[in-house]
């Protein structure tokens, strides 16, 4: 058979977006699985760190969901539905719309471009819930907040959020983001451990300065990405619990893939985040694929858009800014 994609970024967080909607594809679960782990593969001529499925929902808009890299499919993923936001509400020819996630319907909208004249979209990140056994995380307490867990480190405080998907979270300095440390962590929570039984994406922090932090993600079911944008709301979030940035002012996070802003909601004692930043398209393409044998898939076809000429000025832009804090200081 033969399907048609777009391969699009959310900060170089790199996706394959294949529209359930105008096509009548009828996949499986375990088709979307070995669709995601054949045209994720980095050796493959693909290559992405997730597979965006756009569907028909019966309680919003439309629908989104997301396999990892390793075919595991996730609650969330904030750069992927400002990318499926995007196609949707040029599909659907709407600035803003609801788009039915694997646990909860969430708001989208086409945002002012934060860069230049960069595509870009706000999406919502909630419900953020701290107990534990929501990531799930196997300790013997109710939540974690800005804490030692000695099963991971002696010096560094971790806290622990699902917004809805799982985060692990850690305030560092820029010679730890450097080092080994987070590799060793996220490598051993995602992998046979009592601690993190589904696993956990794994955010190493940097304070820069007042409303502005840096994140490095290493993601559950990918490994490390450019960025997470489930990552950067919840990184945000910790921040302005922790003092060190306001609630409902904009945050800028930058990641190795770019930035993006966040502005984090209290409402009492409930939160969201909206995360505003690009959503670029890289191609649109055809490839042939029997579902039997997705690994030898080819690529029929194949139309660049001249969309990351604008987002590379982006790119430069935020090189300038974290170079200096983060790898030479
Ligand atoms: N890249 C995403 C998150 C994708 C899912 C994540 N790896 C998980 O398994 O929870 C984002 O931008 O939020």
């Amino acid at each position: 058979m033969n399907i048609q994609l777009i391969k699009c970024h959310g900060s170089n967080n790199d996706f394959i977006l294949i529209d359930e909607i105008t096509n009548f594809y009828s996949f499986t679960d375990l088709d979307r699985e070995n669709i995601a782990l054949a045209l994720c593969d980095r050796n493959s001529s693909l290559g992405a760190d997730g597979i965006l499925f756009v569907m028909k929902s019966e309680v919003a808009d439309a629908k989104m969901r997301i396999f990892n890299a390793d075919g595991s499919e996730a609650s969330m993923c904030g750069n992927g539905l400002r990318c499926a936001g995007r196609y949707l509400c040029e599909l659907l020819q709407k600035d803003e719309l609801i788009v039915e996630t694997l646990k909860v319907n969430l708001h989208v909208k086409k945002a002012e471009p934060i860069f230049q004249q960069i595509p870009t979209y706000q999406v919502e990140i909630s419900p953020v819930l701290f107990q534990l056994d929501q990531l799930p995380m196997n300790l013997p307490r109710e939540t974690l907040f800005n804490e030692k867990v000695s099963e991971l480190s002696q010096d560094l405080l971790f806290s622990a959020v699902a917004v809805p998907n799982p985060h692990l979270i850690t305030y560092v300095d820029a010679e730890v983001i450097r080092s080994n440390v987070q590799k060793n962590i996220a490598e051993y929570v995602n992998g046979p451990n009592d601690l993190f039984p589904d696993g956990v994406n794994v955010s190493f922090v940097h304070f820069m300065q007042k409303d502005r932090i840096y994140v490095r993600t290493y993601e559950r079911g990918v490994g490390f990405t450019n960025a997470c944008g489930t990552a950067m709301s919840a990184s945000s979030l910790i921040s302005c619990l922790l003092e060190l940035n306001e609630f409902e002012k904009g945050i800028e996070v930058f990641t190795n893939g770019g930035k993006v802003r966040c502005v984090v909601h209290k409402n009492k004692e409930e939160y969201k985040i909206d995360l505003i930043g690009n959503a670029t398209y890289l191609y649109n393409a055809e490839i042939s694929i029997d579902l039997k044998h997705p690994e030898n898939f080819s690529v029929v076809q194949k139309t660049d858009t001249a969309e990351q000429v604008g987002y590379e000025q982006l790119e430069a832009h935020v090189k300038e800014i974290i170079d200096p804090v983060i790898f030479s200081s």
